[in-house]
């Protein structure tokens, strides 16, 4: 790879700090969110959202809970301008949420942007930005220093001119590739916009510091946000605000540094859709909080909703991998994991009955899943799903949830092994009605074709001594008898050993059967019987199913006597 031709941050930056507090701080509440899906978001598509688009996307963030929305570029595109008009002329937006409008530093754009938000009901940030890096000052801009300081502080007198006596509106200002601008220089600029926009706790300023391109470790851009946060002029009358891109794949890390560093506030996307590698992801951020036991004071309860609609308005899909939202992301296929979760998810039902609190409520402490799914509207249909690389934990999970039934471990054994045998030859996963149906093909051998034993019938005979009378077919040959049991099932069993066929009962386990996705066991079944028996020196299991217990555990005795008779 020819990585000589890249700089490490610290030749292309001052990183200025050498001692620093973050490290030791944590995250206690949750920040000011600004999801800049609607402008940074969408001129990152190749097809920017039309404006059905934008209005359900806008609709989504409302009903999500965000306070503070930035919607567009207005000077940028009709399409822009015109939601913003739409946001002035309906009450689309509540009155508490807060309108941003982005714009540059060019006084014909910031008026266009003016104009966008004239008799806009709501409070409104004008956010101006300008790149202060030295390779955006040279190559992009063509200005030194002073002349880009200049640029910027005239964009900033504009906007005063044009919307300073506008009761409803704030300022905002982002040093764009903050992250590669000298601390210096980049603070002088700061304080100076705070001066000029008259920063005032009752009016304060938002100072947004992005990580335009992402080009460190976290740390590096923690340090940078903690350098500006102490040494800032007029602090409390300045938001601080981080913006980071995700171009290492950190941008979450910079985000979360950067508010143990002092930032307030965060702009992102949700689900982190942006420009290149997108975004810092605002839901990532706010769930990595819910699972730490913080509000994150938005509302992710209906996670499915959310993701539809973000991927309807972006036309990007979500990764089944990503954070949180993903198909994939709340699902084990692996072994141990299943056999972890079932184990979670059973301690959590029985820990909720002993303390009679309702278990979504209840601490969560289920291995692998970080969150209960349930927080996000998930629910555990697909929390677990069979395929090679599963155990018998993950296959009993699923016929215990889809059809009731709780299979005796030395049979969860047998059953896995045969599982396995299924998932290795043909390679696929398979479902909980599959796994049924495996089985039922593996230990409910009633139905079997090799029909050489037929249970014909029984009755009880009366008397005082009562007694069950069997009736078998054996060999074509029908065969009465009868014995004194304590149950038709031993009777049974006696029978088929009087026929010569040595089939002995270790146990059995009644069960009823639950509707599973084909409704029930099959053919209205509503009982299970599984049996262990041996013949000569090895042990099996068998299972029969039927509209009562008896019946089921006839059946049971029928297959395993078929499973020893090829
Ligand atoms: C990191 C970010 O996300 S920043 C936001 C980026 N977003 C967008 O660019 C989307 C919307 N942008 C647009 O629609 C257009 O770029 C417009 C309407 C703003 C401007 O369009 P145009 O006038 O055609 O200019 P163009 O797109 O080529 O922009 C480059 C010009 O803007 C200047 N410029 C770039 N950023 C700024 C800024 N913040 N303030 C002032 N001027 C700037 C450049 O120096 C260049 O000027 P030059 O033509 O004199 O060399
Ligand atoms: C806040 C602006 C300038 C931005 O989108 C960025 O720097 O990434
Ligand atoms: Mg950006």
């Amino acid at each position: 790879m020819p990585s000589h031709r890249y700089r490490d941050v610290y030749s292309r930056v001052q990183v200025p700090l050498t001692d620093r507090d973050w490290p030791g701080k944590r995250l206690t509440h949750a920040p000011l969110w600004v999801p800049v899906d609607l402008r940074d978001g969408n001129q990152a598509l190749a097809e920017p959202m039309d404006p059905e688009r934008k209005r359900r996307f806008f609709e989504l963030m409302v009903r999500m809970g965000y306070k503070e929305i930035e919607v567009g570029y207005p000077s940028a595109s009709q399409t822009d301008y015109d939601f913003v008009r739409l946001l002035a002329g309906t009450g689309l937006a509540p009155e508490d949420v807060t309108i941003v409008v982005f714009t540059p530093a060019r006084r014909d754009l910031i008026e266009r942007t003016v104009d966008s938000i004239r008799g806009m009901p709501n409070p409104v940030v004008i956010h101006l930005y300008t790149a202060t890096a030295p390779t955006w000052r040279d190559v992009v801009l063509g200005k030194d220093r002073d002349e880009l300081r200049q640029i910027i502080l005239d964009g900033g007198r504009d906007i005063l001119e044009l919307a300073g006596a506008l009761p409803n509106v704030r300022f905002e200002f982002s040093p764009e590739v903050f992250n590669l601008t000298e601390p210096g220089y980049v603070l002088d600029i700061c304080d100076s916009m705070t001066e000029l926009w008259l920063a005032t706790p009752e009016r304060p300023v938002i100072l947004n510091l992005p990580a335009t391109v992402e080009v460190a470790t976290p740390n590096v851009y923690a340090d940078q946000i903690e350098y500006m946060h102490r040494h800032l002029d007029r602090r409390d009358s300045v938001i601080l605000s981080v913006h980071p891109h995700n171009d290492r794949g950190t941008g979450v890390a910079c985000a979360e540094l950067a508010l143990l560093a002092g930032a307030q506030r965060v702009e992102g996307c949700i689900f982190g859709n942006g420009e290149r590698t997108g975004n810092v992801d605002i839901a990532t951020l706010a769930l990595n909080l819910h699972a730490q036991g913080v509000d994150p004071m938005v509302d992710f309860s209906d996670i499915d909703e959310i993701c539809r609609t973000v991927e309807y308005c972006t036309r990007i899909p979500l990764h089944e991998r990503h954070p949180y939202a993903g198909d994939l992301v709340h699902t084990a296929f692996s072994g141990t994991h299943q056999d972890a979760i079932r184990k979670g998810f059973a301690e959590h039902r029985r820990r909720a009955e002993e303390s009679g609190v309702a278990e979504s409520e209840l601490d969560w402490r289920v291995p692998y899943l970080p969150i209960d799914p349930a927080d996000i509207g998930r629910t555990y249909d697909a929390v677990i799903r069979v395929n090679s690389q599963s155990g018998k934990g993950g296959i009993v999970h699923l016929l215990e949830t889809g059809y009731g039934i709780t299979l005796p471990r030395r049979l969860q054994i047998d059953f896995a092994r045969h599982v396995q045998h299924h998932t290795d030859t043909t390679g696929t996963e398979v479902t909980t009605a599959g796994l049924w149906s495996l089985f039922r093909r593996t230990y409910l051998t009633e139905r079997s074709t090799v029909d050489n034993v037929r249970l014909v019938g029984w009755e009880t005979t009366g008397g005082d001594t009562p007694a069950i009378r069997i009736t078998l077919t054996v060999d074509g040959h029908e065969r009465t008898s009868t014995h004194r049991a304590a149950d038709p099932i031993e009777a049974l069993g006696a029978a088929v050993n009087e026929a010569g066929i040595p089939v002995e009962i270790l146990g059995l386990v009644q069960q009823s059967l639950r509707g599973g996705d084909d409704g029930d066991g099959g053919d209205g079944e509503r009982a299970l019987c599984l049996l262990e028996y041996r013949t000569g020196t090895v042990t099996g299991w068998a299972a029969g199913c039927g509209d009562s217990a008896p019946a089921a555990g006839m059946n049971a005795v029928m297959s395993a006597v078929r499973r020893t008779r090829p």
